[in-house]
């Protein structure tokens, strides 16, 4: 610790001589110049002159930053400068290094010898790795092999250690029940000192083009996953910069929540987005388009209606594979047939009408590629714009218009001309020029937007191709009779209907979008070189072959949990098999996390009976208390029962604490009531940004890849969750449960919690601490 003490005297000294010399070059850049334009040898020299200042500033910018960048990460790291050790013998030698491991490197004196090795560096992962005895690590060289004679962790606190464990066996749980003890916190935090082995395979992993991750809730998936970004952007500095990574999440929420881990780190920020975002960027100006908790939302409180039932038979198809393959067979049946376009009008009259368009792309170029045609067809519609341009330009109406320009683009085209040597103005020349510049100005303006029509392809009838797949005439076509569900026609009723209305459901954003760049050309993004898609169990196929195309030379890595497919397209199960074949199986790696370090081993004990395969879910030995069924009569109890508890809860110290209801519609309920019993209280919705502490309400789905201190069902009752498909989402919100987990039930429960063995958690009819 005196070392980073001393280091960090020295860096400020430097850093502040550092600054001094930028802010000295910068009031004097002048005053040593000599500015001297006389003869073109002076201009010459003040030029270099000039080019030489500059370079000196931007060289002292540059040794300021850096040693700024380096006092920022001493200062980091002062509090907590290594949090394990190794000592390790390589073989073939007989000398035992000391290792320390920490947030970042850090030299001794003589910049020579590390000191503390960072974590990421290739010889630390033997600390993740191994117990002591044989073992080995990676380096760009080769593996090197050794024996590792022993393991330490340290708790250090502002810069004293606290206490020190051997961790011979396995890494700290000692820490790790500290870590995982401690409360929740406004922002998730790094987990550097505690990975878990099979994290590590997660963070290190660099082998496959894909890497997909299917946890248990809180095994650590978004952790390993913002870590592996750090890795990343250790291993390959000098070649990788944050901006080329990018992590789809699944609500600003959540961004916001996760946002703190690679500063921590010392590392910038990747970026973040959701798909959502992107569907809006690209159709947004097209259509208005249902966002995903819009559509669950519905699906959650809509009442069993036969709209009801056929949206709910419409999202699982519109995601299902048979939906992919059909639009991509659709696809190509339009290289021979059924291509709809938009002819082109200009001032009310046919240019070239849409019959024309469609036999130009069936029957001119037709030997060439489907795209190929399109360019093909493009270039042709735009010589027929340019010779519209050359007939309209002897047209009356262009005279007309002269008459009305105003003076600002009269001013303008006289200037042009002027400047134009060969006009001479005031001559009977310059006048017919000038009448010929505006004709041509006026009537290139009028087919700007045509143009740019064509341009832009617009003149591909987009809407009406999407909603030919929804005609009776292709039904044959396209499908085999036993993979349309019993509801397809009115399926089909209701999306031409919302297309024409200018609505896009959910469901059909994303096979639009496919079918418009499977017709019109891919869009692709390739300066992105890492896609990581957290709660990857609800995107469809559709939107991971988007992704792939979207980011060609991207890595990917998904990470998700099949028991928390809340969405309505995940009605049937779901596994991430079928990703698989989206860079084929030697390209792809998978790897699997059981054990959950969110909750206390009583809350995974009982939760994991709620999902099948359950038992499968392993619980880090954190002990609690059993989580509490509560029975009340009826809404008022509850009411009451929630306020007196949330109240204890507070008074034993839970910062953050979550009455969790099934849908935005129920919690807005709960939060009007409840508000009055508790001032303080917050109601999260879908457009909530920041990640608030205290009492919230929140709707389940919005509670997903969060954690709380405390959370409260709200009413899991029979009557709110009666149908089966609400098992998962019922699943997520119990197990975003730290430390403590409050069921309550106006009248009988649901049947889910009927399999629980009594043994997992106490019942009450009516009574709180
Ligand atoms: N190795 C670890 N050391 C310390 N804390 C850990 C470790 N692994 C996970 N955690 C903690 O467990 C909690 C759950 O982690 P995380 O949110 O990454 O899990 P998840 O698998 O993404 O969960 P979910 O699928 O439920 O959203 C977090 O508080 C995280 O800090």
């Amino acid at each position: 610790m005196g070392i980073i003490a001393k280091q960090i005297n020295e860096v400020e000294a430097d850093a502040a001589k550092r600054k001094e010399e930028v802010i000295h070059i910068r009031k004097h850049f002048w005053d040593d110049l000599k500015v001297n334009m006389d003869t073109f040898d002076d201009y010459l020299e003040t030029i270099i002159g000039m080019r030489q200042q500059a370079q000196d500033l931007s060289v002292s910018q540059s040794t300021h930053r850096h040693s700024y960048e380096r006092l920022s990460r001493l200062k980091r790291i002062q509090n907590m400068p290594y949090f394990g050790r190794i000592d390790f013998t390589e073989e073939g030698t007989n000398q035992t290094e000391h290792i320390h491991i920490g947030v970042s490197t850090i030299f001794d004196e003589t910049n020579e010898n590390i000191l503390i090795y960072d974590w990421r560096a290739p010889i630390s992962s033997i600390y993740y790795d191994y117990p002591p005895g044989p073992a080995e690590y990676s380096t760009p060289e080769g593996r090197i092999r050794g024996e590792l004679e022993g393991k330490w962790q340290y708790n250090i606190r502002n810069g004293v250690i606290e206490s020190m464990f051997d961790t011979s066996l396995t890494i700290g749980d000692e820490i790790l029940q500290e870590v995982l003890g401690q409360g929740s916190n406004k922002h998730m935090h790094s987990i550097v000192a505690t990975i878990q082995k099979e994290q590590n395979k997660i963070i290190r992993n660099v082998r496959g083009r894909l890497l997909i991750v299917q946890g248990a809730a809180g095994s650590g998936k978004t952790s390993a996953a913002l870590q592996r970004i750090a890795y990343f952007l250790y291993k390959y500095r000098g070649t990788l910069k944050a901006d080329q990574i990018l992590l789809f999440s699944p609500n600003s929420m959540f961004s916001n929540y996760v946002s703190h881990v690679l500063p921590e780190l010392g590392e910038e920020n990747m970026q973040q987005e959701t798909f959502q975002d992107y569907l809006e960027h690209r159709l947004g100006r097209s259509f208005t388009i249902e966002d995903p908790y819009e559509q669950l939302e519905y699906l959650l409180e809509a009442t069993d209606d036969p709209a009801y039932r056929t949206r709910k038979a419409s999202i699982p198809f519109k995601a299902s594979l048979n939906f992919f393959e059909a639009v991509k067979r659709y696809r190509e049946t339009l290289e021979f047939t059924g291509m709809i376009f938009k002819g082109l009008k200009f001032r009310g009259q046919t240019i070239v009408s849409s019959k024309q368009v469609t036999d130009f792309f069936y029957n001119e170029h037709s030997s060439l590629h489907f795209h190929n045609r399109i360019d093909k067809l493009k270039e042709w519609l735009i010589k027929e714009i340019d010779k519209t341009e050359t007939r309209e330009m002897t047209k009356s109406w262009v005279q007309d218009e002269i008459e009305l320009l105003s003076k600002d683009d009269l001013q303008k085209v006289y200037t042009q001309l002027e400047e134009t040597e060969e006009y001479h103005g005031g001559s009977f020349e310059f006048y017919e020029k000038e009448n010929n510049v505006l004709t041509r100005m006026i009537v290139r303006r009028k087919l700007k937007p045509l143009r740019r029509k064509v341009e832009d392809l617009q003149f591909i009838n987009m809407k009406g191709l999407y909603k030919e797949l929804f005609d009776d005439s292709m039904r044959h076509k396209l499908w085999k009779e036993q993979e349309l569900p019993a509801e397809w026609e009115d399926i089909c009723s209701s999306t031409k209907k919302m297309l024409e209305e200018g609505k896009l459901y959910q469901e059909d954003a994303t096979p639009y979008l496919l079918l418009k760049e499977l017709i019109q050309g891919f869009h692709s993004n390739t300066s992105i070189k890492h896609v990581l898609v957290d709660e990857a169990q609800d995107y469809s196929v559709f939107q991971f072959e988007f992704l792939k195309r979207l980011f060609p030379r991207a890595k990917m890595t998904v990470l998700g949990d099949f028991n928390q497919a809340i969405f309505a397209h995940a009605d049937h199960y779901v596994d991430f098999q079928s990703l698989t074949g989206l860079y084929g199986e030697s390209k792809t790696e998978y790897i699997t996390l059981s054990r959950s370090y969110r909750s206390t081993k009583q809350i995974i004990e009982f939760t994991r009976q709620l999902v099948p395969e359950g038992e499968l879910i392993e619980a880090f030995e954190r002990e609690g208390e059993k989580p509490t069924l509560t029975r009340v009569s009826d809404h008022t109890k509850l009411h009451e029962e929630i306020g007196a508890n949330v109240k204890s809860l507070q008074n034993r110290g839970y910062h953050t604490i979550a009455i969790i209801c099934k849908s935005a519609a129920e919690s807005s309920v709960a939060y009007d009531t409840l508000r009055i019993l508790l001032p303080n209280l917050k109601l999260v919705k879908k457009n909530t940004d920041e990640y608030v502490q205290g009492v919230i309400v929140i709707p389940a789905y919005l509670a997903k890849g969060i954690e709380f201190d405390a959370v409260i069902i709200y009413d899991a009752s029979l009557k709110i969750y009666g149908e089966e498909s609400l098992r998962r989402l019922f699943y997520t919100a119990c197990t975003r449960a730290m430390h403590h987990l409050q069921i309550y039930s106006v009248g009988e429960p649901s049947r889910f919690l009927s399999n629980i063995s009594s043994g997992e958690w106490v019942t009450s009819k009516r009574s709180v601490k």
